[in-house]
Order: structure tokens, then sequence, then C-alpha cells
């Protein structure tokens, strides 16, 4: 359904992202890893169109999405990003609200339909009971389950997630996880938490200095050599007894060595 074709982003300083092309299958779980700077948000702000790719093409059903509106591509895209907006005066449902724009005329008043939307998607990420709070009275994790809701209200097929479990305590991650992988739609996330990653994606998209270092399941891309390659740690790989999902365990280099002697 989407796909990317031979994105490249320059700054004056550097180039950021060099000639990276792959899809996204309707239904699919796709994460983005790689250490810090290597190109995640990039990428995705480029798939959003916050940014726009310095050559090569992103496509959703096969057109152009240079060439398609905001609205059409907000009905079509959610994003839950980095940053929170600085809506601090705004309530929490006033803020989900926001997500039902792409589907209004200019003007129009919000319909019996977009508050049961607004509700439900408050409930789904564990927000309905602060629904009356501005956003400047929410804690950092709170802002991000907000932000969630509001991206679900949006009802996207593609969700867009950058670091989505980052403020989250371990409850909220896992019910974070669980909650978007259960949706039947595609999702696309930028994860520091390689266990997450390869529990719940089902691709994993690895980056490293701005390329695409390996794609493919999370059996295939993370390995103890692509690990050792791209995050400069040791992992073992093993699985989780009670999930059966590939678990990795990480070590510095020198771990042990003093035992040694
Ligand atoms: N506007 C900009 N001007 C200059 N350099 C930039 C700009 N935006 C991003 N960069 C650089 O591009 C690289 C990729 O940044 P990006 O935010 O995409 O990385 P990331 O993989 O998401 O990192 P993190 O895991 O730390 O969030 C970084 O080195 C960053 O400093």
């Amino acid at each position: 359904m989407l796909q990317v074709k031979n994105i490249s982003f320059s700054v004056p300083e550097k180039q950021i992202l060099h000639d990276i092309s792959f899809s996204m299958d309707q239904g699919k779980f796709i994460g983005i890893i790689g250490p810090n700077g290597s190109g995640k948000s990039t990428m995705l702000k480029i798939i959003y169109r916050y940014l726009k790719q310095s050559s090569g093409q992103v496509t959703l059903y096969e057109n152009d999405m240079e060439q398609m509106t905001r609205k059409k591509i907000a009905q079509e895209m959610a994003v839950v990003s980095q940053e929170t907006p600085v809506l601090f005066d705004f309530t929490v449902k006033d803020l989900v609200m926001m997500g039902r724009t792409p589907y209004k005329q200019w003007l129009a008043q919000d319909s019996k339909e977009d508050f049961a939307i607004v509700e439900e998607s408050m409930k789904l990420a564990d927000v309905l009971y602060l629904k009356d709070r501005t956003l400047g009275q929410l804690s950092g994790g709170e802002k991000k389950r907000v932000m969630l809701a509001r991206a679900l209200a949006q009802q996207a097929n593609i969700l867009i997630l950058d670091e989505p479990t980052n403020h989250l305590d371990i409850e909220h991650q896992l019910q974070l996880m669980d909650l978007v992988k259960e949706l039947p739609i595609t999702i696309i996330a930028a994860l520091h938490d390689l266990n997450l990653a390869a529990s719940y994606c089902d691709e994993l998209l690895l980056m490293d200095e701005g390329n695409l270092h390996r794609k493919g399941t999370p059996e295939q891309v993370l390995t103890e050599e692509t690990i050792k390659q791209v995050f400069h740690v040791q992992a073992g790989i093993s699985k989780n007894p009670f999930t059966q999902k590939l678990h990795l365990f990480f070590y510095a280099e020198n771990v042990g060595r003093s035992e040694d002697k």
C-alpha cells in the first residue's frame, strides 16, 4: 500500500538518509530500529510529509503523496510524533476531538458519531478519566496516551508512531503495543526497545547512519552479528519463555574479562 522509493534527504551540512527503499503491506506492523541519530524519525517525517525528501518518492496506493491534499493524507495517516503540541490550555477531550478534523467541513459542528468515536478512543488509550484536564496538567506518559487517543480518533488506515513507548511505564508500554497490534490497520513505529520490536513487529527495518542496513522478520534482522555491527554491543539471542517471542540480552564487549584473569 505504501512504497518508499529511493528516498534521500540532505541538509546543507550533511546527507541524513541515503537511498532508502521499502514497501509496507496492508495490516502489517513495521518497526524501524537503529541507534540514536540513524535516521528513524527523519524517515517517518518524510512519510507523513512533515519533511520533503531531497530525492525519491513516497507513494500511497500508487499515488505520489506529494500530489495528495493535506486533508486526504490526514484521513489516511495518523501520527503520534515525539513532540507533543504546545496546546497546554486544551482539555484532553477537545484535543482528542481534533482527530476528527480531517472528516469535517469548515466550521462544521461535532456530530454524535464524532463524540462516540472520541469517547471510544479515550477508553482504548486509557485516558477517559483525564478527559476534563488540560494538557498542561498531565505527566509525560499521560500526554503520550492522549496523543495516541487523538490518533485513534482519526480512524486512519496507517498509524505512524515515533517512539510511542517513550515516557510510558511498563504496564502502559505493553498495553499500547497490544492495542496497536490488534488494530486492523498498518502500523509503522520507530522503536528503541529491541525486545518490544521483536515481540510485536511483523517486519523490522534496521537503520544505521542513514542507510537501511537490513530488513526482514525480527529473526532475520536481530542477529548477534547485526547487533554488534550496528549497536556495537554483544547480544545473546533467546526466547521469552512466556510469549515464545525472540528475546535479546545485551552486554558490553568487555563484560566478564576481569573474571577471565
Ligand atoms: N534539521 C536538521 N539539521 C541538521 N541535522 C539534522 C536535522 N534533523 C536531523 N538531523 C540529524 O540527522 C540525523 C538523524 O536524525 P533522526 O532524528 O532522524 O535520528 P533518529 O534515528 O530518530 O534518532 P533518535 O534515536 O536519537 O531519536 C541525526 O544525526 C540528527 O542530528
